[in-house]
Order: structure tokens, then sequence, then C-alpha cells
């Protein structure tokens, strides 16, 4: 079972890389990988095991912060409303790519956080608001599905940590909440 143990922290050179491709049909291990990583996600937002296992809340996890240089991403983000207890998206993807992007660009109003990361770090993360995406997914089936908003985000921010790129790399240096005309900031 993965816990906070398993994640690797800023400075671990395997953050900064760029992850390789897995081969496709799915090898046994790529899959047990992608359903421990979900096991994680679930785990982590769910209240008492957050609390036994020490586990900081995510809705996404990429398996290079396991240390594993492998292009596969986990997200899980749930709907939120009790009523309606079905994740707005949940899935294990292998070799996620964006095939295109809306013009319109988007940020969380209350920035970004990672696992590998134990500091704040302040500042609006501009992104594409809306991307077209294709994968594998856990049962071998190339997958092309559209994303908007919040999962749009998490979606991207997965994707940056199979390319090396950090959630902080893509906040204003000198005005961290400074926003170019028209960037939809999502609340
Ligand atoms: O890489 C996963 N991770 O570090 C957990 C946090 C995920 C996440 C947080 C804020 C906005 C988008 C995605
Ligand atoms: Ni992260």
């Amino acid at each position: 079972m993965i816990t906070m143990d398993n994640i690797i922290r800023e400075g671990n050179p395997t953050l900064r890389a760029v992850a390789k491709e897995v081969t496709v049909p799915l090898a046994d291990e790529d899959i047990t990988l992608g359903t421990e990583m979900m096991e994680f996600l679930h785990n982590s937002q769910d209240p008492v095991k957050a609390e036994e296992l020490g586990l900081r809340g995510g809705v996404g996890l990429a398996a290079p912060q396991l240390d594993i240089s492998k292009r596969i991403i986990a997200v899980h983000v749930p709907s939120g409303d009790l009523e309606n207890p079905e994740p707005t998206l949940s899935a294990v993807m292998y070799n996620p790519k964006i095939l295109s992007h809306s013009v319109q660009d988007a940020c969380l109003g209350e920035g970004e956080g990672c696992l590998s990361v134990d500091r704040e770090v302040p500042g609006y993360v501009v992104r594409h608001n809306k991307i077209t995406l294709s994968y594998v997914d856990a049962a071998g089936v190339k997958q092309k599905i559209r994303l908007k908003n919040y999962e749009a985000i998490v979606v991207q921010h997965e994707i940056d940590h199979l390319n090396g790129v950090m959630f902080y790399d893509h906040i204003n240096a000198e005005n961290p909440y400074a926003l170019q005309d028209g960037v939809l900031v999502i609340e």
C-alpha cells in the first residue's frame, strides 16, 4: 500500500526527469501500480484512513512521485456534494497526451499544492481551461476525452509531473498573482 513514505519530495531528480512511456499491452506490474495509485487517492480522501495512515489528501498522483519514471497518472476528483457521491473524474491513465486545448486559460483561485512539495507556494498557476486528452486505460483500451475547469487543471498538474514540471514553475516570480486579461479564475 502506498503511503507518504513512498512519495519523493522536491530535490529528488526524478521529479525533474521526463518519464518514459509504458508498453502496450500493459505489463502486470504497471496495472498493479495503477491500482495502488488509485487506492492511495481513495485512502487520502477518506478521513478515517487518511488520519490512520497519515496521508495528505490528494486528487491526483503521478508515478514519478513514487520515484518511478513512467508515464502513469491516477486522478480521482470527488463530486463534492454528498447527495451525489459519484466522482466527476476517476481514472488511471497510461501514456496520457494532450491532443489539443482551448485558447482560454484558467487557474484555481486558491492556487495549487503538491504532495511532493512540503511548503506553501502562493500564486496563480495558469493552465488551459479545456483539454482534449488521449490515454490508455487500465483495461488497455485507448481513450479520448475532453475535460474542462477543475478536472482539466488536475490532469495538467499530473501530466506536468511526467515532464519534470512542478506547479510553481508556472507562477510569475515578480508577481505571483499577476493575471493576463481573460484568464478564468476557478473558485
Ligand atoms: O501530483 C499530485 N499532487 O501533488 C497532489 C495535488 C494535485 C493537485 C493540486 C492542486 C491542483 C491540481 C492538482
Ligand atoms: Ni503534484
